[in-house]
Parts: structure tokens; C-alpha cells; sequence
């Protein structure tokens, strides 16, 4: 089947039946998908094969292909994120033109290149510019994989196992990792969404919570896509929860995956989730993933924000929290210090720098009980954070590695500065150029309405309708429009 890399039925596929039947790893691009898949994938390389499938060279290939495709291709590969193998079958008429403009002169060729050049891109074999290039010695498995190793300066091995001999990177001194965490906060809101839909946990009194969350989604997420998402989750949200149904009618509603549901509407685009992690990728199962994710995105929510939304923001976030995280640990010693907090935010600065100080007294606790418990990841051991080798400028004073968070003399304005630029900037620095290259006029009313107001204003017939139906978002609407006259002009980052 034809499945779009990373899409549902892309992970369902591989994660029902690898072990029982044998699945196909490299992805089956086609005439309608091609540029799309290209276009959006977090991989650096990709490795297109032209082949015919009546053409026995090509079946006989395909094992060979298929044993370097199952190391970076699907949520079980050893090296996720990194290289996109894909496939396009020439002998099917939809791709003809695409196999004409790529010059596919036998079949299986092989070509090599960053992702986004193949997209309404071209090649021919002399040409001057080589920003894709025809493989060498891809004939088997071996032959191919040392050919990327060169190209990529890395050792793969072709028996090489997810958290196997993981060559992780090291993201504590690299501020630039941090432009890969955009993919896992895309990641991390998906699955946020698919749990919430999954443990049916929109009821009357967690409802407005979610709403709040998901405008400040809305508004500033670093991601486009889950910025369109959200907004199309909330201007239709009161059609799949009407706030006049009783509760257990509301559940088949709200919690539909179905046809009809909330399921439908996938909130950071139908390419996500992709199944894996990559700057939260951690060195065995189960240790980072998720839950760094979710950080990541709220720090990056934080430093988005204007002033004027700093304590809506707070409340918003502490809720989603509370009502919607399922480590019952996590969320109830969250919501403690959440509810600690006395004077209502004005900055901001302020709110940015109480998640920094309040993910650090996290770390702090958990620097303890991991090390104990042996739980940690051994390659990603908690610290207070940033550590100097990420700013200098943070620390005032000299400190000693066992120091306390609370002991350390931090210059706020520093780390205030950092946060902003490591998780505004830099954050989106890779994405926008991806973004650069979206051109599907897709939806593009609402996408513009989001990209150039930095909210949703939602049209006036529907907002009448909602604000009709629900008395929430009667208040919402409201809300919006306060926040639409007091609006600052638009940061640059997103
Ligand atoms: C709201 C919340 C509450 C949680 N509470 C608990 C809990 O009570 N008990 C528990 O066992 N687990 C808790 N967790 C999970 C835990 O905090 C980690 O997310 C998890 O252990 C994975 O750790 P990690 O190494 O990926 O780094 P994480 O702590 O998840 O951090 C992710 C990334 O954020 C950056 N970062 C680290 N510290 C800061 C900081 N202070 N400010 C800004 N950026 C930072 C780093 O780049 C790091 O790689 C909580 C998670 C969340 C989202």
C-alpha cells in the first residue's frame, strides 16, 4: 500500500504486523504524495528508487533495499529521523511524469539528496548542479549502506538495533539540537490529543480547560500545522461537544475516532505523529520521549506569549496539566506549585522564568529519586538547567556542579534572553525553511488568518453559532477579540 511516511496507517501497519508478516520499511511514494512526504519530513537525506513492478531486477532488489530501509525508516528503526527511503513504482501511468522529470533511464535507479530538493524538483545525469545525485554501488545492501556512511560520515551497520549502540548526540552543549525538537512538539501535541481522546477524558468539567489550552495553542505554537490543527479542532469543538449533552452521550461523541469524531481532525497535520523522537529520543525505551516533549513545547508556549497573555497562559497551562497529563505524580506536584503561586503574571518574563524555575525544582527531585531508583536515562542524567557550556552568561558567579538550583546566583535577564532565543529562534530555525517551501493552498484562508494575526479570528458567521451554542465560548470569542485589539505587531520567529 501507499502510505504517507509517518501517517497513522504507516505506524499502525508496522507496529500490528512487523512481527508477523514481513512489511515493507521504505515508503511508496507516488505522483500525489511525492512532493508532500518530501516536503515534511524531519529526515536530512533522502534515497528515492525508481523501479518498475514487473521488472524481476527490481524484485530481486528489493530485499537488499528493504534491509537498509528497516535501520532509519518506521517507529521500530535504529536510527529514525535521519534518512528518508522511499520508493516510486515507474510502471504505474499516475507516475509517469514524475519518473520523466527525475530521467529514469533503467530501472532501479537510485538518487540521493536533501529532501526538499526532490520536491517539484528534477534530474538529469550531467547536469552541473549536483544537489542530487545518482547512488554508487547501491547493488546490495552492503554496497549501499557504506555509500551512505560516506556521504554522512556515520557508521551504521546494517545490524544495528533501535537503542542499540545508539550515537545519540549530545544535546546538552549543542544550542542547535534544539531546532529538531520542533518535529517532537508536533509529536508530543499528537499524542497529547491522542490520549485525551483515547482515555475520554473531555467531560463537562475538564472542557473549558482544553478550550483555553487549545487557543493559546492556537495562537502561539512553533509549529504551523498544529496551529491550523488547533484551530480547526476549536472552531468545530462545540459540534463535538455540545455542552448541553449529558455526559456518557457526550463521550461518544467528543471521544469518536471515527468518522464524526474529534479523531478526525488530526491536530498537528495527518503526517504526524511519526512514531518516534528525535532531540527527546532517549538511549533505551521509555525514558524520555513524551514527557520532554511536552516540556518542550510549553517552554517554547511561554516565551511566545505577549505580557497581556502571561496569566491566562499560566492558568491554561497549569489546567491542561492537571486535567489532562496521566503520570498522576507529575500532575499532582505540577499543580502544587502552580497553586503556590500568589500574584497574578503580568510579564511575560515572569511566566517564562517560573516554568524554567519550576522544570528545574523537577529536575532536582528527580536527580535524586533517578539516580537511586536507576530509573534515569544513563545518557540524558537530569542537571539544572541550562548548564554553563549552553550559557555562560546565566551563571553571575562561579558554582560548583552539586550546587542547588535555588543556591546558584543566575542573572534572570540572561537566562530570560537564552530561553527566548533557544526556544523561540531557534527553535523554528530548521522548520521555517521546510514552511518556506509550502505552497499547497490547503485550507490557506485559515492558515493566513492564523499566520498574519497570530490568532484565529474566527469568522463571524461561525463565531455567532458558537458563541449561540456555548456559553464558553460566548466567552472565548470575547476573549479573542480583547486580545485581538491589544495585539501587539507579530514577533519575527514563526
Ligand atoms: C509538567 C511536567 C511535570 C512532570 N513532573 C514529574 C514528576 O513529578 N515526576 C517524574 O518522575 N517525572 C515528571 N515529569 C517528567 C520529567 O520531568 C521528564 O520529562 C522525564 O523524566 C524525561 O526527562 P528528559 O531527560 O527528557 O528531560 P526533561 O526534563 O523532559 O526536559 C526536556 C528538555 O528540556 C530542557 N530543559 C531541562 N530543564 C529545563 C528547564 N529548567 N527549563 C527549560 N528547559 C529545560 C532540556 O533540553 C531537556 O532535554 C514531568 C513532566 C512534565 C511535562
Amino acid at each position: 500500500a501507499a502510505f504517507s511516511v509517518g501517517s497513522r496507517a504507516i505506524l499502525r501497519s508496522l507496529g500490528d504486523t512487523e512481527k508477523k508478516v514481513e512489511v515493507d520499511h521504505a515508503v511508496e511514494l507516488n505522483a500525489t504524495n511525492f512532493d508532500a512526504v518530501l516536503r515534511d519530513t524531519p529526515a536530512t537525506y533522502a534515497v528515492v528508487e525508481f523501479f518498475a513492478n514487473w521488472c524481476p531486477a527490481c524484485r530481486n532488489y528489493k530485499p537488499q533495499y528493504e534491509k537498509v530501509a528497516r535501520l532509519f525508516n518506521g517507529p521500530n528503526a535504529a536510527h529514525p529521523g535521519i534518512i528518508l527511503m522511499t520508493r516510486v513504482d515507474c510502471a504505474l501511468k499516475i507516475n509517469t511524469n514524475l519518473c520523466d522529470k527525475f530521467s529514469v533511464g533503467h530501472y532501479p535507479m537510485l538518487l540521493w539528496g536533501s529532501p526538499s530538493k526532490f520536491v517539484a524538483g528534477s534530474w538529469e545525469p550531467n547536469q552541473e548542479k549536483k544537489e542530487i545525485r545518482a547512488l554508487e554501488d547501491w547493488q546490495t545492501a552492503d554496497g549501499l549502506l557504506t555509500w551512505i556512511n560516506k556521504q554522512t560520515s556515520r557508521s551504521y551497520g546494517l545490524d544495528d538495533e533501535k537503542f542499540e549502540n545508539e550515537q545519540l548526540p549530545s544535546n546538552i552543549s549543542d544550542p542547535g539540537q534544539i531546532a529538531r525538537a520542533v518535529y517532537d512538539v508536533e509529536e508530543a501535541t499528537t499524542t497529547a490529543f491522542d490520549i485525551i481522546l483515547d482515555h475520554k477524558m473531555i467531560k463537562s468539567e475538564t472542557r473549558a480547560s482544553l478550550i483555553r489550552f487549545l487557543q493559546v495553542l492556537v495562537a502561539h505554537h512553533p509549529s504551523r500545522r498544529c496551529r491550523k490543527g488547533s484551530a480547526k479542532v476549536l472552531v468545530n469543538f462545540d459540534d463535538f461537544s455540545p455542552s448541553h449533552m449529558q455526559s456518557a452521550d457526550k463521550q461518544e461523541v467528543v471521544n469518536n475516532n471515527g468518522k464524526g469524531g474529534l479523531g478526525n481532525f488530526p491536530i498537528c497535520g495527518k503526517e504526524v505523529p511519526r512514531g518516534y523522537w528525535i532531540f527527546c529520543r532517549g538511549s533505551k525505551n521509555d525514558t524520555r520521549g513524551f514527557s520532554c516533549g511536552l516540556w518542550v513545547l510549553l517552554h517554547s508556549l511561554s516565551v511566545r506569549i505577549d505580557d497581556g497573555e502571561s496569566q491566562f497562559t499560566f492558568t491554561a497551562v497549569c489546567d491542561f496539566i492537571h486535567n489532562f497529563f496521566v503520570c498522576e505524580e507529575c500532575r499532582q506536584h505540577f499543580y502544587q506549585m502552580c497553586s503556590s503561586v500568589t500574584s497574578p503574571f503580568n510579564k511575560t518574563r515572569d511566566f517564562a522564568l517560573w516554568l524554567w524555575s519550576t522544570h528545574n525544582q523537577v529536575n532536582e527531585r528527580l536527580m535524586k529519586l533517578e539516580a537511586s531508583l536507576k530509573t534515569g536515562d544513563p545518557k540524558f542524567p537530569k542537571i539544572i538547567w541550562p548548564p554553563k557550556q549552553l550559557c555562560s552568561s546565566c551563571y553571575r558567579s562561579h558554582h560548583h556542579g552539586d550546587m542547588k538550583f535555588r543556591q546558584i546566583d543566575w542573572d534572570q535577564d540572561e537566562v530570560f534572553k537564552f530561553l527566548t532565543n533557544y526556544y523561540g529562534n531557534t527553535l523554528v530555525s530548521l522548520y521555517k525553511d521546510r514552511e518556506f517551501l509550502r505552497n499547497d493552498g490547503i485550507d490557506g484562508a485559515l492558515e493566513d488568518l492564523v499566520v498574519s494575526t497570530n490568532a484565529v479570528v474566527v469568522p463571524v458567521g461561525a463565531a455567532l453559532a458558537i458563541a449561540l451554542a456555548s456559553c464558553a465560548f460566548g466567552a472565548l470569542a470575547c476573549y479573542w477579540r480583547s486580545q485581538q485589539k491589544n495585539r501587539k505587531p507579530r514577533r519575527s520567529w514563526n
